[in-house]
């Protein structure tokens, strides 16, 4: 056993690293001040008690609730008192480090105001939500429909005799289904419902509905609310109350429709705004672009834990050497280590570039074009479906790589997966989003010889060049030029995308002719994203990184492109772009990108900066000290509180004491 002494047992691997770790701290915030932030806020929540995440998974429902209402209220409080900015308190918020219902209302229920309402309603819904006056859930998805919005099923019919909407759940499936915050403690709900004026049905808007006394929080008449039940896995999302909810004939003002798209007027006239209905899914969009990022998060969370555990974990020998080898010697280990490592990076890189195409499309919008909306939607969702797989399947693989201590909740690895899987799910299930990618892909090339495609998509104005030259890689090194990386990556997503295309057209142009070809559809946005990610990394890199971390930048960069040329090796041998032998070549060129990575292993992800209490995990403490705290961590177990445990007299002595075995018995 180690030590416990406060040692580093990383030290000796921390004393290989050859790049700036300082600089890289600061790039992977995001710049010198976030990083500040970062650093003030992670030590704001380690000192507080209140904020604590022992035995998160331990703790019943009620009380892990309970607690996450406690630290949310806290949060909250802390954020007043101290005055902290918006941006501190965004960090704050992810150092507390659990889903809790002010997610939702900042996250959701505020954006889709600003996006859906008229000032005037801005302006009387605003100002409450701000100071948390009132607490809003976004309440979209029902029993029986979440990926088909358009199929929801909540009416909103108007009266003109009262000047009122009345909300109505006509069916058990058109019950409201999922939406955080919404179970205990939201006041008002952000109901997308059919509206209906006239017994005409106009399609699904957005209405803001109170649904619990401000008084004493009890349900207002006519509403029944309440808590869905217990999810995957301890803690992870169980600290979120996803509600239920039924309306009975509820009226609302009118004024209680957002009313920037579409607009009902007194005398029920229903009246569309010139701007495009899409806008109704802002929320989404907005939400969609900053997952990118928080899967870089999660990832680098997960595979920090990993990587510092293998350097610590030792298993067999070699002759060459003395003592057992750390298994992230191993070169399997490296080879499903450093990629997800590689992935981490590619993503922060990908999801600050995120930020400003979204800030972009805001101010575009501000000034009503709406010009590049379609492509900025097939961005957010083909990412947003791509990098959360991706990073769910990540924890998991790093669960693996630290063996049977993975598997203990003291690693921190089974409540991290709990918490991220249903990102897969929420926000658009990643099928559907990599088939909104697909229509996307589809349109755009049938319309390239009258539209130049732009942005992510201008690669595909080449197609003619990308689908008769070939891949010019000749000796291993030929894949370290970045343009013959990019055009390998742009050749093979623009013939799947081509190929996929010219089967459709070739065809009735019927629906089911369409499903028939989804999994190749899926396939093509896959690739058209990952063409995305690759370029984007490069591109990130390209612009102003400092010099003290290039050179790791850029193996990583190498190490996260050629791992995914390889996964996706059966991809781009059957496009015909590339050969098997220039795959061959991609493959030891890997290699060598992972003896590049691993004296800087361990450095590379110190660098993410992720706290001990941050990271919850005893395998991936900073000072590498695994055992000591693996041992200790047993002593906190429940079952150990007694010496003989609660039960022995019932049902472990009767069975040690009785002699219930007769020599007839079949054992
Ligand atoms: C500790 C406490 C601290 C306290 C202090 C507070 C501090 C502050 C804390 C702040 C915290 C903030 C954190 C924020 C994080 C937020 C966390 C969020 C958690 C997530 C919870 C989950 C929420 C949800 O899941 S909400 C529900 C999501 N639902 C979906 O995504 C449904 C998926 N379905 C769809 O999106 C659509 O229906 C779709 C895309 C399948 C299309 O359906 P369709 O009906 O076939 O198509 P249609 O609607 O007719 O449209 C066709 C047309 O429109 C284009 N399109 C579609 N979508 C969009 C879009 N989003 N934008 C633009 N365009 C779009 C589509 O391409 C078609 O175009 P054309 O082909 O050109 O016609
Ligand atoms: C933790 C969590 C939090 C959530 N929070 C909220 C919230 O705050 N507010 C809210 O409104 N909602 C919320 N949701 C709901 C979430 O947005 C939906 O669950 C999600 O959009 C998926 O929809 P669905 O459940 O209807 O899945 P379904 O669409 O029923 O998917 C089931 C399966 O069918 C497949 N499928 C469906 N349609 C097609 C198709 N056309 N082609 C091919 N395959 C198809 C899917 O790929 C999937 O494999 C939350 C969900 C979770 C898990």
């Amino acid at each position: 056993m180690q030590d416990g002494n406060g040692l580093d047992h990383l030290a000796g691997e921390r004393a290989m690293a050859q790049f700036d770790l300082q600089a890289m701290k600061v790039y992977l915030a995001g710049g010198q001040r976030e990083y500040e932030i970062s650093t003030k806020m992670a030590q704001l929540v380690a000192n507080d008690p209140v904020f604590s995440k022992e035995d998160r998974v331990r703790l019943a429902r009620k009380d892990l609730y309970k607690n996450s209402l406690r630290k949310a209220g806290h949060a909250w409080k802390t954020i007043l008192e101290k005055g902290l900015s918006e941006v501190e308190g965004l960090k704050l918020r992810h150092f507390v480090d659990e889903p809790t219902y002010t997610d939702l209302h900042w996250g959701m229920f505020i954006p889709a105001i600003k996006g859906q309402g008229t000032e005037e309603q801005q302006h009387k819904w605003l100002p409450l939500a701000y100071k948390m006056a009132i607490i809003g859930c976004y309440a979209q998805t029902e029993l029986g429909h979440g990926s088909n919005v358009q199929g929801l099923e909540t009416t909103a019919t108007f009266d003109p005799t009262t000047d009122e909407f009345i909300m109505h759940s006509p069916t058990v499936t058109s019950t409201k289904w999922w939406p955080g915050g919404l179970g205990k403690a939201s006041t008002h709900a952000l109901v997308y419902a059919r509206l209906i004026t006239d017994k005409k049905d106009h399609g699904i808007h957005a209405f803001i509905a109170p649904i619990r006394s401000l008084e004493d929080h009890t349900p207002l008449p006519n509403v029944t609310v309440g808590d869905i039940g217990v999810k995957f896995g301890n803690g992870g999302y169980n600290t979120m109350d996803n509600g239920f909810l039924r309306f009975d004939h509820v009226r609302i003002p009118r004024e209680n429709m957002l009313m920037r798209l579409a607009t009902v007027t007194k005398d029920g006239k229903y009246v569309r705004s010139n701007k495009p209905r899409q806008l109704g899914y802002g929320a989404m969009v907005f939400v969609r672009q900053g997952i990118v990022i928080d899967a870089s998060i999660y990832l680098s969370r997960a595979v920090t834990i990993a990587v510092r555990y293998s350097a610590v974990r030792r298993q067999f020998g070699n002759k060459d050497e003395p003592g057992e080898l750390q298994v992230i010697q191993y070169r399997t280990q490296q080879s499903r280590l450093f990629p997800l490592l590689a992935t981490a990076y590619a993503y922060r890189a990908v999801g600050f570039w995120m930020k400003s195409l979204y800030a972009d499309v805001m101010k575009r919008l501000n000034d009503n074009d709406f010009s590049t909306l379609p492509e900025v939607h097939a961005c957010t969702a083909g990412l947003k479906s791509i990098t959360t797989s991706v990073t769910a399947d990540g924890i998991e693989e790093c669960r693996k790589l630290c063996g049977g201590h993975g598997f203990l909740c003291a690693s921190g690895l089974p409540e991290l997966y709990a918490a991220y899987v249903p990102a897969c799910t929420y926000e658009g299930d990643n099928t559907i989003l990599l088939l909104q990618v697909a229509r996307f892909l589809l349109k755009t090339l049938s319309q390239v010889s009258k539209v130049r495609p732009v942005g992510t998509a201008a690669y595909l104005g080449n197609i003619k060049q990308l689908s008769t030259q070939n891949c010019k890689v000749s000796q291993g090194h030929d894949w370290l030029n970045t343009s013959v990386l990019l055009e390998a990556f742009e050749a093979r997503s623009a013939r799947q995308a081509a190929a996929v295309a010219l089967r459709l057209a070739k065809g009735s142009g019927s629906e089911a002719e369409f499903q028939e070809n989804t999994p190749e559809l899926v396939e093509s946005a896959r690739a058209h994203c990952q063409l995305i990610l690759v370029s984007k990394f490069i591109e990130q890199l390209q612009t102003g990184t400092p010099e003290g971390i290039r050179k790791q930048l850029e193996v990583l960069c190498y190490t996260y492109a050629f791992s995914q040329l390889i996964d996706n090796a059966g991809d781009f041998l059957a496009t015909g772009y590339v050969t098997g032998n220039q795959i061959a070549l991609a493959k030891e060129e890997l290699k060598h990108m992972f003896d590049k990575i691993r004296p800087n292993a361990v450095a590379l992800v110190d660098a993410f900066d992720h706290t001990d209490d941050y990271l919850g995990s005893a395998l991936g403490r900073y000072d590498g000290d695994v055992y000591t705290h693996l041992y200790k961590g047993a002593f906190k177990e429940s079952l150990n509180d007694t010496v003989v445990v609660d039960g022995y007299e019932e049902y472990l002595k009767p069975v040690l004491t009785q002699n219930l075995w007769a020599p007839h018995s079949k054992l």
